[in-house]
């Protein structure tokens, strides 16, 4: 089982079969896919794989799986792991290309329900009456009302008993309210899915409507959404340490099929089971088991069934435990950081109340009549807030709505109250301060001419606008008969996960799925007829295996080949120009000539690709699954330099202003070129006269020479980075340390799968609700569903906002 979905010695099987063309029908490519490129021939391989098996040969090998008629799913989530892909859709009545229909699914989830665990979290009505009752400041409240009463006092007791009364009522609605506004954000950040439907349409889904037979799209950073049996995968491997204990994560191959039913949860590597991560590549699979019925819903199932705690801990330990936890929950001791000092506050307060009580009764020398005792508690109820719980309650849950309406989910209500207290914000450039809509301008060919694009209209639209050649038009018909553009046009669109689709109908928006750098690739490859599937059909090539983009090394490697005689294998790579130069296989005096020209492009704020590929040898093939062999033999010829403009958001500018003179100190992280993040940060106001220490020298830096420094080197350096370039997820937790050193307090972006523990770390983590990993959202205190940065800014203003209202109603 290597590490793809292929192996060598299994790919030269299916050539020597003869059934590598075999019909088009069977071939579960997703074409029309919108969300995601086709795992075209990953999928097409491994179904002609298994037809050419035959069917008798699995029938052979299984011969407990009878095949019937009506699919029972039960039956199918026990065995999906011993039956091939095949046989399993077919079991499950669904076609790989088309997906379920409407009503299919519909019916489905009559039957099955909805893909969601049942968890006795939700909130009732009684638990939220009780939070009323069970806090320090009702309960001094009562204990002042049953003194008043003990006294006689019924006018004095009776006010108190309205004043509880008001505010339980009051505190009650408003939390009943807050909670469900909570849940509905908690269902608008509910995972989402890709899957197949109706036709072979994409259709991007919450996972809570999945039902059995959908055929589901997983990329790096996905949780998965329900039990799955893959049917095609490239370099998958998942991060399953909820559901086996076992940390490292565990390579899946959608190509085998296993023997034993029993075989161990761990083991069944033709399987992603819901909830675990998707650590890296790319799989289609179909869902086999939903909601309550998946390895982890059976897992909540024993925890519910159960209900004991299973620590070795005695009885009496668990008792005293459990009466300590009451007692404090009582005492509204447990809660926000905010909650909790309130408590503490209310604790004070009826400290106080009894010290007065205890002075106004020794100022009689204690000879306590009615009058003095009335008198006491008077003084002594009279320093209690009443309205205390009230203004908490309210002023959280508007502070909730008005974030949710600014385009900020709040998953973790403290982060309600740290949002206010923000003193530096350390964002992401590409898509947050940036549109992130990428448009390729220029391009520098191996011989040194330049490549221009020019009177483009819409990032996405590759049929308008010219490329120029030194100030030449080319024409389509003439990229093949050059071999420098013909190599660099394949390798912008061959090492390319994107779709450019036409607009549908005759209407004349083009739209494209995937990520922006590659997305502009795309186009700029279909403004010369050279898209990734007009190579391919022309050329024959289909892909053998691909290492998808990884930011902390900063490339994308595809391996393709030929099926002609001779078999040619062709490795693609493009990545930033640090990470590929070093690849690259020429004299040094070349490669200063390149770095001088990434400057210059740099330098007007464009992103820079460095483009590289390679012929392989039938030889190589046994090296090509491991990234890390890969990387070790480089030796890529050059293909030229592309650059990427990406506009900054025309919020982003005013944003940063807001921030600098609340005195907010904003840094952009960034995985860009030091010159490319530099000019864009001068742009928006990041770096400027206005701001404090910004020609310092350590204004900018590369994340290279930062974490070269030591942490006392840190400490002293003045100002901390606003620009820090090539910046992996480690020197985000290194900035954050820093920061927290100095007793700062700061928010912090993250949209990859490894950026979870900056997320976790930071003060306030924040995630993007449009791009971002899954993965990066569960870790985040706070999500925002425009990944806009003008969006952190209105979060930090309501925030403060909150806060002050929290003061008043304190003073
Ligand atoms: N799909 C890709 N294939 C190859 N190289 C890429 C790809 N995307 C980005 N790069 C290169 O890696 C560099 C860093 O990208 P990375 O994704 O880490 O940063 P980013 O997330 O785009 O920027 P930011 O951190 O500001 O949001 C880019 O500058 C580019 O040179
Ligand atoms: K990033």
């Amino acid at each position: 089982m290597g590490d793809t979905y292929i192996n060598p010695h299994e790919t030269r099987n299916q050539a020597d079969s003869g059934n590598t063309s075999a019909d088009g029908s069977a071939i579960a490519t997703l074409d029309g896919s919108v969300d995601e490129p086709p795992i075209r021939s990953a999928g097409s391989s491994h179904y002609l794989t298994e037809k050419s098996r035959g069917e008798t040969r699995y029938i052979e090998k299984l011969p407990i799986t009878e095949i019937t008629n009506d699919p029972d799913q039960d039956d199918i989530a026990i065995c999906a792991h011993t039956l091939t892909g095949i046989e399993v859709i077919r079991r499950l009545q669904t076609n790989a290309d088309k997906g379920l229909s409407e009503h299919d699914c519909v019916l489905r989830r009559e039957k099955h329900g909805h893909n969601k665990l049942e968890s006795s979290g939700s909130v009732t009505w009684y638990k939220i009456l009780l939070r009323q009752v069970s806090n320090s400041l009702t309960l001094v409240l009562a204990i002042a009302m049953a003194l008043s009463y003990g006294t006689g006092d019924f006018i004095e007791g009776g006010v108190i008993t309205a004043v509880i009364v008001l505010n339980i009522v009051v505190g009650f609605f408003q939390d009943y309210r807050a909670e469900q506004t909570i849940q509905s954000l908690r269902a608008m950040a509910a995972p989402a899915c890709r899957v197949v439907r109706e036709n072979g349409t994409m259709l991007s889904i919450k996972a809570e409507d999945l039902v059995p037979g959908d055929i589901v799209q997983l990329a790096t950073g996905d949780i998965v959404p329900a039990d799955l049996r893959l049917f095609s995968s490239i370099n998958l491997a998942t991060d399953e340490a909820l559901l086996t204990g076992e940390s490292k994560p565990c390579t899946k191959d959608a190509l085998s099929t296993l023997n034993h039913i029993e075989c161990a949860l761990g083991d069944r590597i033709n399987m992603a089971y819901s909830s675990t991560t998707v650590t890296r590549g790319r799989a289609q699979g179909i869902v086999t088991a939903t909601g309550m019925n998946t390895e982890i819903g059976k897992i909540a199932q024993l925890l519910r069934d159960k209900k004991v705690y299973e620590d070795s801990s005695t009885f009496v330990s668990r008792a005293v435990r459990r009466v300590l936890h009451g007692i404090k929950s009582a005492l509204g001791l447990i809660g926000t950081p905010l909650q909790v000092k309130l408590s503490y506050f209310a604790l004070l307060l009826f400290a106080l109340a009894i010290l007065l009580a205890v002075i106004v009764f020794s100022t009689s020398l204690w000879d306590i009549d009615g009058e003095t005792l009335i008198y006491g508690i008077c003084v002594a109820v009279a320093v209690i807030p009443e309205s205390l719980i009230a203004v908490l309650t309210i002023t959280m849950a508007i502070g909730s709505k008005a974030m949710a309406a600014g385009n900020v989910i709040v998953r973790k209500q403290a982060a309600l109250e740290a949002v206010g207290g923000v003193t530096n914000v350390c964002s992401d450039k590409t898509g947050t301060l940036t549109q992130g809509k990428m448009l390729a301008r220029k391009a520098v060919l191996p011989s040194g001419k330049l490549l221009t694009v020019v009177n483009e209209l819409s990032p996405f639209d590759p049929t308008r606008g010219d490329v120029l050649v030194d100030d030449v038009r080319l024409e389509s018909a003439s990229v093949n008969e050059v071999d420098e553009l013909r190599h660099f046009f394949s390798t912008i669109a061959l090492c390319n996960m994107s779709n450019v689709l036409p607009p549908p109908g005759d209407q004349d928006l083009w739209s494209a799925t995937g990520e922006p750098t590659e997305i502009a690739l795309h186009v700029l490859a279909r403004r010369v007829d050279q898209g990734k599937d007009e190579i391919l059909s022309r050329s024959g090539m289909s892909l053998l295996t691909e290492h998808s983009f990884d930011s902390s090394i900063k490339r994308m490697s595809v391996v393709y080949s030929r099926v002609d005689p001779d078999r040619t294998i062709f490795s693609f790579t493009k990545g930033a120009t640090e990470a590929l130069l070093p690849l690259l296989d020429m004299a040094d005096g070349q490669r200063r000539e390149i770095l001088h020209q990434v400057d210059t492009m740099a330098s007007e704020g464009l992103r820079v690709l460095c483009l590289g590929y390679r012929q392989l040898d039938e030889a190589d093939l046994e090296s090509i699954t491991d990234r890390a062999v890969i990387e070790a033999e480089g030796c890529l010829t050059f293909a030229g330099l592309v650059g990427l403009y990406d506009p900054p958001r025309l919020e982003s500018a005013g944003a940063i202003k807001q921030c600098q003179a609340a005195g907010v100190v904003v840094h952009m992280l960034t995985g860009d070129h030091l010159k490319t993040a530099t000019t864009i940060a001068k742009e928006i106001g990041i770096l400027g006269p206005d701001v404090y220490g910004s020609n310092a020298q350590t204004a900018v830096m590369t994340a290279m020479d930062f974490d070269k420094l030591t942490d006392d080197a840190l400490d002293v350096m003045d100002p901390l980075p606003f620009v820090l370039a090539r910046c992996s997820p480690t020197t985000k937790l290194r900035m954050l340390e820093a920061l927290h050193r100095r007793g700062r307090y700061c928010v912090m972006t993250g949209d990859g799968v490894n950026d979870s523990p900056a997320l976790k770390g930071a003060d306030v983590g924040v995630a993007m609700g449009l791009n971002g990993s899954d993965v990066s959202k569960e870790a985040a205190d706070m999500v925002l569903t425009d990944d806009n940065f003008a969006s952190i800014v209105s979060a930090i203003r309501e925030g403060r906002r909150l806060f002050d209202n929290i003061q008043k109603g304190l003073g």
